[in-house]
């Protein structure tokens, strides 16, 4: 429910990301009049007092887009503060829909790919939204590598079966070659590779870095530029804002269910996510006793889908390691 708002309480807006079967995304161009106007943004407005978000989300689309959306999932909440306001964005994606959209207020509207959206000029408050629009719902992160050969059959598996975002996580010294043999795998199949090594600079290829919660708490700045993509772990609320204030990209919250790997942690469950998801500035992933077909979930309790080692790593070839 959007409820009615007293000045103190944030601005409920609901916006759609309405994406269309090649990936591409509806922006129009807010009225120079407007707040934050001439800038491009996603359809949708303010929730009007006790209005649920959803009715608030069809009406805002009939009005200024013509259309009605069939299937609705949650994307994102972004709180933020402008100088003049403050507003709390709900972001739903929107696959399906009826009607053909047109500027219905004779604003001008595009279809961009997710790439093409960074070129645009967009409210400040949406950069998380862009970056939730390109990231996938599932992040893999890879166990300690061993066997080089069999590392690299397991994560071409994990890529063939859709994996997009992962997470090359070595701590011990690699066996020669398999950090160019795994970036050019990835890349090979459309998908982006993060190093999390302990080392900020990553090595040639790679597409940014994933730190730790010891990494992140040392930094004072954004550890490598926005062509890059740097996510971080977190395991409570002030580190997710940390994040979120070195402008990150997003965040992996956990454990969220009980993990063999980190026994004495006591998992958030998944209120306890929802709420970490709620607060934060930035998208965050699940982690901690994922399972592959629990992204859903987590997208339903607000956060951008899971990460996971067990979970996404191919069963198959994880029983031959053994
Ligand atoms: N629609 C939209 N608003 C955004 C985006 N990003 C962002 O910060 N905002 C802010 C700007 C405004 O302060 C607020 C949304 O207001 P709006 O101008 O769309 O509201 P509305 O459709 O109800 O319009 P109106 O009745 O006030 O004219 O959220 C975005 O991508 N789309
Ligand atoms: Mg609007």
């Amino acid at each position: 429910m959007c409820a009615s708002t007293p000045n103190t309480v944030p601005e409920p807006i609901v916006l759609a990301a309405i994406r269309d079967q090649r990936d591409r995304i509806l922006v129009s161009r807010r009225h120079d009049h407007a707040h934050q106007g001439g800038l491009w943004e996603l359809p949708g407005g303010k929730c009007e007092p006790g209005e649920a978000a959803l009715a608030a989300l069809q009406r805002e689309l009939q009005e200024e887009v013509g259309i009605r959306a069939g299937s609705v999932t949650p994307l994102i909440r972004i709180p933020y503060r402008y100088p003049d306001r403050e507003v709390r964005l709900d972001v739903y994606e929107v696959r399906d829909w009826a009607g053909e959209p047109y500027g219905r207020e004779g604003q001008p509207l595009r279809w961009v790919s997710t790439t093409e959206l960074e070129g645009l000029a967009f409210p400040p408050a949406n950069v998380p939204i862009l970056r939730a629009l390109q990231l996938p719902e599932r992040y893999l992160i890879t166990p300690e590598p061993e066997q080089p050969d069999t590392f690299l059959a397991a994560l071409d598996q994990a890529l063939e079966q859709g994996i997009k975002l992962v997470q090359l996580r070595i701590k011990r010294t690699p066996p020669a070659g398999l950090v160019e043999a795994a970036i050019e795998r990835v890349h090979r199949h459309g998908a982006r590779i993060l190093m999390n090594t302990g080392s900020l600079t990553p090595p040639p290829g790679a597409d940014g870095i994933h730190l730790t919660a010891d990494q992140l708490q040392g930094l004072k700045q954004r550890p490598l530029p926005a062509q890059m993509w740097v996510g971080a772990s977190c395991h409570d609320q002030d580190e997710l804002e940390r994040a979120a204030a070195l402008e990150l990209d997003f965040a992996v919250y956990g454990p969220v269910q009980p993990t063999s790997t980190h026994p004495d942690a006591v998992p958030a469950g998944w209120a306890g996510f929802a709420a970490a998801c709620a607060a934060a500035r930035l998208p965050v992933y699940a982690l901690g006793g994922m399972h592959r077909d629990e992204a859903e979930t987590a997208r339903q309790h607000g956060g951008q889908g899971i990460a996971a080692i067990r979970g996404l790593w191919p069963a198959a070839v994880q029983k031959e390691e053994r």
